[in-house]
C-alpha cells in the first residue's frame, strides 16, 4: 500500500529521481500521553520526545498567480476577483485555530510559499507574523521566506515585504535563457530575474535563494554549464536545484504526449545533475540535501524542519501540516491537508476557524517511513540521536543490518553506517530512489515482523 501521506509530503521537495515512494501498513490508535512521549495501545514507545511537540514551522499557502506556467501542477489558480482581503483575513484565522489545535509554544519558521505570494500586499505578511506572535511566541531569530516570481512587480515589492518581516527570499529564476523561459510560459525574462536577485540581497545579504530547474526541453549538458556558471557570477549563498518533472494535467505533459518537445534521456539528465552539484561545489556550495546547496552556512531552515520529521502547520489552500493536536486532546501526529479550491476554503475558514480537509493519523510505522524517506535526503543522513527521538528501541543497526539489500549498498558504497548513523555517499545520494523500497520493506519487517505481506 501506498502511504499517501509520506506520497503528499515528499511532492514539493522530491524532484530529482522522480518517482515517488511509500509502504505504509494501517494506523494504529495511541492511547495516551506520559511525560512527554506517546504510546501505542500495546505500551509500545511512539517516541514523540517533548521538544518535537513544543515546536513548529509554519507554512503559509498563497494560492494564486497571474498566469501558469508549462509545467506546474501546484496548486494555483488565476483570480477572477480580487479577494486578497478575505484571503489575508482567513489566513490569519486559520494561523490561530491551528496554533491552537497544536498548542505549540513557539515557531521557530516561517515560509509564504504558493502560487506566488510575492503577488499579496507586503501587509498580509505582517498581518500574519503578528497573527502568530499573539497566540505563541515567534522565535526571534526566526527564519521568515517568501518566494519571489521575479518581475518588475515583485522586485518593486522587495523592500516593503523585508520592511514587514521576510528576511529570506527564495526567488524562482527557473532558467537564465529567455527563450527557455517564454517556452515555459514564465512572465519575466533573464534580465529582470538578475535584477531582482541584486535587490534582494541588498535587502537580505546572505539571505537569498534561488529555485532553478534542469531537463528542460531541448536542453543541452554543455548549455546548461554556460548557465549555471552565469548563475554562479549572480547568486548569493543558497541554490535549489530542481529536475523538471512532467506533471500529469500540465501543458508540458501534453506536449511531450504528442511530441511537440522531448526532454533529455535520462544519461544526459545524470550528466547535468552531476555538472551542477560539481560547479557548486568548486564555488564552495556544500550539498546539504538532494536538491540543496548553501555555502556560508545559509542553509533553509524550514526546509530542514521537514527533513528532520520535526512538527510544521501549513495554513492556506492545499497546505499540508504534521503536528500533534494536543489542544484538542490528540495523541499523535497527523498528516493535514487544508481545503484545496479558495473559494471554498475562505467559506470553511469563515465557518470553522480552519479548513482541514484531511486527517490522517500516522502510526509507528508510517511516522518512521518518512524519517526514513525524509532523512536520507540530507547529506547528513539519519544520526543515531536523531532516529533515536523517534524509534527509542530498535537502532538504526537493529533495523537495517539483518538486511541483505542494506549490507549490498554498502559493501557498494552508495550507504554508510557507522557512528554518525545511516547516509548516503554522494554516489548514493543520486541513487536514493532506487534503495528506498529495499530499505522500506526492511523497515516494515522489522516494526511489524509478523505482518502479511
Ligand atoms: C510551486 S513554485 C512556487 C514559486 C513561484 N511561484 C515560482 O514559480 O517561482 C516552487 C518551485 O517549484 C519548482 N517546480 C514547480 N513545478 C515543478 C516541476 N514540474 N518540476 C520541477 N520543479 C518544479 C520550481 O522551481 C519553483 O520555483
Ligand atoms: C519546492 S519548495 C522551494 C523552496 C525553495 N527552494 C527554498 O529553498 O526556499 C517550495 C514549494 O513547495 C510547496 N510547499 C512547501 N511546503 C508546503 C506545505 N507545507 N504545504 C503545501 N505546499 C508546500 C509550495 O508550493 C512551495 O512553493
Ligand atoms: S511555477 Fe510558480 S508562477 Fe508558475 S504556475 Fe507554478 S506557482 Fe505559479
Amino acid at each position: 500500500m501506498i502511504n499517501r501521506a509520506l506520497q503528499q509530503t515528499m511532492r514539493h521537495t522530491l524532484r530529482v529521481g522522480g518517482r515517488m515512494l511509500g509502504a505504509g501498513t494501517g494506523q494504529r490508535c495511541l492511547s495516551g500521553l506520559r511525560s512527554g512521549q506517546l504510546f501505542t495501545e500495546d505500551g509500545s514507545e511512539f517516541a514523540q520526545h517533548e521538544s518535537l511537540l513544543k515546536e513548529a514551522s509554519l507554512y503559509v499557502h498563497w494560492p494564486f498567480c497571474l498566469k501558469r506556467c508549462s509545467y506546474c501542477n501546484f496548486n494555483k489558480y488565476i483570480p477572477k476577483d480580487d479577494n486578497n482581503h478575505i484571503v489575508s483575513q482567513c489566513l490569519q484565522q486559520e494561523v490561530d485555530t491551528l496554533l491552537q489545535l497544536s498548542k505549540v509554544s513557539c515557531v521557530t519558521s516561517v515560509f509564504f510559499g504558493g502560487g506566488t505570494p510575492s503577488l499579496a500586499h507586503p501587509s498580509t505578511v505582517s498581518d500574519i507574523l503578528e497573527a502568530i506572535s499573539r497566540r505563541t511566541s515567534l522565535a526571534d531569530e526566526a527564519e521568515v521566506s517568501l518566494e519571489v516570481n521575479p518581475t518588475p512587480e515583485g522586485r518593486t515589492k522587495l523592500k516593503d515585504f523585508s520592511h514587514a518581516g521576510v528576511n529570506r527570499f527564495s526567488i524562482g529564476l527557473q532558467s537564465l535563457l529567455d527563450e527557455d523561459l517564454t517556452r515555459l510560459g514564465r512572465d519575466h525574462n533573464a534580465h529582470q530575474a538578475l535584477r531582482t536577485v541584486e535587490d534582494a540581497r541588498k535587502l537580505c545579504p546572505g539571505k537569498v535563494s534561488v529555485d532553478i530547474m534542469f531537463r528542460r526541453p531541448g536542453q543541452s549538458t554543455a548549455s546548461w554549464e554556460a548557465e549555471l556558471s552565469e548563475l554562479l557570477r549572480a547568486c548569493d549563498d543558497h541554490v535549489s536545484l530542481y529536475q523538471l518533472t512532467p506533471e500529469r494535467g500540465t501543458l508540458l505533459f501534453k506536449q511531450l504526449q504528442s511530441a511537440q518537445v522531448t526532454l533529455p534521456d535520462d544519461h544526459e539528465t545524470a550528466d547535468m545533475y552531476e555538472s551542477a552539484r560539481r560547479m557548486l561545489h568548486q564555488h564552495g556550495f556544500l550539498q546539504y540535501e538532494v536538491s540543496n546547496f548553501a555555502r556560508n552556512s545559509a542553509v533553509s531552515h524550514h526546509n530542514l524542519s521537514y527533513w528532520k520529521g520535526r512538527q510544521y502547520i501549513g495554513v492556506g489552500p492545499g497546505a499540508h501540516g504534521r503536528f500533534v493536536p494536543l489542544g484538542e486532546g490528540g495523541t499523535h501526529r497527523e498528516a493535514r491537508t487544508q481545503t484545496l479550491e479558495p473559494d471554498v476554503w475562505i467559506r470553511e475558514v469563515q465557518q470553522g476557524g480552519h479548513a482541514t480537509r484531511r486527517r490522517i493519523q500516522l502510526g509507528h510505522l508510517e511516522l518512521l517511513e518518512e524519517v526514513l524517506v525524509m532523512g536520507l535526503r540530507m547529506t547528513e543522513g539519519i544520526t543515531h540521536e536523531h532516529w533515536q527521538l523517534f524509534s527509542p528501541q530498535l537502532t538504526l543497526c537493529d533495523i537495517f543490518n539483518s538486511s541483505t539489500d542494506v549490507q549490498e549498498f554498502l559493501r557498494c558504497g552508495h550507504l554508510t553506517l557507522d557512528d554518525g548513523g545511516l547516509r548516503c555517499s554522494w554516489n548514493g545520494l543520486a541513487l536514493l530512489d532506487s534503495m528506498l523500497p529495499a530499505l522500506l520493506l526492511q523497515l516494515e519487517r522489522q516494526i511489524h515482523p509478523k505482518a502479511p505481506r
